[in-house]
């Protein structure tokens, strides 16, 4: 099977960061977090999930650059020095052969800047930080990028309930897909038992299930509201942090997530998306920006020429594409 080797580097990469994470977010302390120079939280986990990440890749395919959200900067500085032991820590207990200077280097191999050509990874060492705090849903997200096209994306999931059916039951998903081979899900713990995934058949968008960020800062609450009303759905979107919400779709278990812009000017990631959008589309499922544009993922770290997402089961994209693009004019 084409993509055999990173697939199985990306999986395994992604589940060792899931468990990064989940040890991490079980005993954060605040001298594990910290806020970037744009007011954002990062974490212990974060930087940790990135190191250990691009090292395994660097290790697997040493060509490949990548785009990572993190970079090194802030860790350098002497006021951080506790911080960034942490990060060691932590990256360590996963690799033992971790140590302060690689940690450094492999973090700062998510530089890459992207763009049109070549093959290039694509990494959230965690998605949805603010969810990642809270104690509620994050992921890790790697997807692999070539020419412009995602070709491959591996969303790890730590707090996902396995069965959506059992809310209460086992927790953690890895989510994958490879174009034109399908999207799988398996649990964290066991990577040998997948199964395929798909997209619901929901036709009447009155019956589409919506879900949308938990953050009134990253999407806009009153414009979906005005949304599914319009659609006649009676529910109101339920809400979830971060790629979680591409899994949810790709598994049947929403059949929309919308992601309406709250700032004018703000520009999604590439790491936002790359990951969810294959598994989405290998499901079965349909994606486009909030005027109904196809995601354009080869203009560098971001989405520039997008603004917002669609992301729904095929039988409803149309009408819900339609009904998100009257809600702006
Ligand atoms: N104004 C914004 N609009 C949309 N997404 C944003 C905005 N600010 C930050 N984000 C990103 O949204 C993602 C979380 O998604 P969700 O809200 O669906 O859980 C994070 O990657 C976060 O970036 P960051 O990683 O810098 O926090
Ligand atoms: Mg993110
Ligand atoms: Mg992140
Ligand atoms: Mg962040």
């Amino acid at each position: 099977m084409p993509f055999e080797k990173e697939l199985a580097v990306a999986q395994e990469a992604v589940r060792k960061a899931s468990q990064l994470c989940s040890a991490a977010q079980r005993g954060l302390v605040d001298a594990e977090k910290h806020d970037k120079a744009d007011k954002s939280p990062v974490t212990v986990a974060d930087y940790g999930a990135q190191a250990l990440v691009l090292s395994t890749l660097a290790a697997a395919f040493p060509g490949d650059p990548a785009v990572g959200e993190e970079d090194s900067s802030d860790l350098r500085k002497a006021e951080n020095a506790e911080l960034f032991s942490r990060v060691v820590e932590y990256a360590q207990k996963v690799d033992a052969s971790l140590d302060a200077d690689s940690v450094l280097a492999a973090i700062d191999r998510g530089s890459h800047s992207g763009g049109s050509s070549g093959r290039f990874w694509t990494l959230d060492p965690i998605d949805g930080t603010k969810g990642f705090l809270r104690g509620e849903q994050y992921a890790v997200a790697l997807a692999l990028i070539e020419n412009g096209e995602v070709l491959l994306g591996v969303l790890g999931c730590p707090n996902l309930p396995v069965d959506p059916n059992k809310p209460e039951g086992e927790k953690g998903c890895l989510l994958f897909a490879v174009k034109g081979q399908g999207a799988f899900q398996a649990p964290l713990s066991d990577l040998s038992a997948a199964t395929s995934i798909s997209t619901d058949s929901v036709t009447d968008p009155a019956q589409a299930v919506f879900c949308e960020s938990v953050e009134s800062g990253h999407t806009a609450h009153g414009r979906s509201a005005s949304i599914t009303e319009a659609l006649g759905t009676a529910v109101e979107p339920f809400r979830m942090d971060s790629q979680c919400k591409y899994a949810a779709v790709s598994r049947g278990q929403a059949s929309v997530y919308l992601r309406l812009p709250t700032r004018p000017g703000y520009e999604e990631k590439i790491w936002d998306h790359a990951a969810g959008y294959i598994v989405l589309l290998e499901a079965g499922g349909k994606i486009a920006d909030t005027f109904g544009q196809p995601l354009d993922f080869s203009l560098g770290r971001t989405l520039k020429n997008n603004k917002g997402i669609v992301a729904t089961s095929p039988a409803v994209f149309e009408s819900v594409v339609k009904a998100v693009v009257a809600s702006a004019e």
